[in-house]
């Protein structure tokens, strides 16, 4: 092949690559991964399950195999590989993911040209309302934007290994959200205690989780806005995944709660979020801080960013670690401890 001709292939890859996530959204969204699992491992036993017509999940299923993302043919039988099953009913399953993408994401991601010509949320444009408004009148893709958040939790477990919470301390997790984070540092590390602080519809959600995991015998809630004030006292206050949706000055302003807040001099700050930066940024980060512009008109930032944010705030950085799925954790401690 002429690398010419290899050049327009990978260039028609790249266009076409929506067509690709549209049919694989359309074939979780018809069951095909859990079906097959149960024995329906051809097409017209999969469009009779499914209530869709054959000749269609045929043509689908034909190119999903190209792909690689199943096995088989008509004759044999269609299997599921490593790809698909992923996607197969179970405590760690990307199928909400594939389904909230392929519907309100996609459709978010289709107003991309406005979104990123004016750096505001194509999420707005498309339905008119911010994602989060979106999501507290729709109770069930709220439900599934919850099973996405807890897809992407697979660094928690390693938190208590970069962060020490040893020693009596107690953990303020700002933006707790459903507790899962905080459930595992509070099971990891036995003498740790931890106040959930979130917006108040979170707290329910949040407290039959840890009363599930962990007990609640050493967990506070406490319900409110991190704009407004933060619960006093704390020896480390985290903040997973939090600062996204929010500009500088308002983060300036929740991380000054925070330093009026510190229990002493050994108190410290803990940001956990995925970096950008300008110079070898993988894909990966740099492709979810432009989704992060198309659904909610936020973004990921740089460590300059952050140690930026962080010094006008009277914080300077002590260190940062590596966690999985390309997240950092910043620790930071006050400039002046004695302040
Ligand atoms: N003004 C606010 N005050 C307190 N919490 C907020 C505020 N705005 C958003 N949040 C919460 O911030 C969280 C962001 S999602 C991150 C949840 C969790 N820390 C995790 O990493 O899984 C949500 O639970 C929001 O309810």
């Amino acid at each position: 092949m002429t690398s010419g001709t290899e050049t327009a292939l990978r260039v028609i890859d790249l266009i076409t690559g929506g067509w690709r996530a549209q049919a694989l959204y359309t074939a979780v969204k018809l069951g095909v991964p859990d079906a097959i699992e149960s024995g329906r491992t051809t097409s017209a036993a999969l469009a009779e399950g499914a209530g869709a017509d054959w000749d269609g999940v045929h043509r689908l299923m034909r190119f999903l195999v190209s792909l690689g993302l199943f096995q088989g043919d008509e004759r044999s039988g269609y299997r599921n590989t490593e790809l698909s099953r992923a996607f197969c009913e179970g405590p760690s399953s990307l199928k909400d993911m594939c389904l909230l993408y392929g519907e309100e994401f996609y459709t978010a991601w289709g107003h991309a040209y406005s979104a990123i010509s004016t750096a505001t949320s194509g999420f707005e444009a498309a339905f008119g309302e911010s994602f989060y408004s979106y999501l507290s009148r729709n109770e069930d893709v709220a439900e599934r934007f919850q099973n996405v958040m807890n897809a992407g939790n697979i660094f928690f477990h390693k938190v208590p290994e970069v962060v020490d919470f040893s020693g009596d301390k107690t953990v303020v997790d700002v933006g707790g959200g459903g507790g899962e984070l905080l459930a595992v540092i509070l099971a990891t590390v036995p003498d740790a205690r931890g106040t959930l602080f979130d917006r108040p519809h979170m707290i329910p959600e949040a407290r039959r989780h840890i009363a599930g995991s962990v007990g609640l015998s050493r967990v506070d809630f406490v319900a409110g806005d991190m704009f407004e004030g933060l619960p006093r006292g704390g020896d480390i206050y985290l903040f997973s995944r939090v600062f996204a949706g929010w500009d500088d000055d308002a983060i300036v302003k929740t991380l000054s709660h925070c330093y009026t807040g510190m229990k002493d001099r050994s108190s410290r700050l803990v940001i956990l979020d995925r970096l950008v930066s300008d110079e070898d940024c993988s894909p990966m980060s740099a492709l979810w801080d432009l989704h992060l512009l198309i659904t909610i008109g936020g973004r990921h930032r740089s460590l300059e960013n952050f140690t930026s944010v962080l010094g006008r705030a009277g914080f300077e950085v002590e260190c940062t670690a590596e966690l999985p799925s390309d997240t950092t954790a910043i620790v930071a401690r006050k400039c002046n401890p004695d302040s």
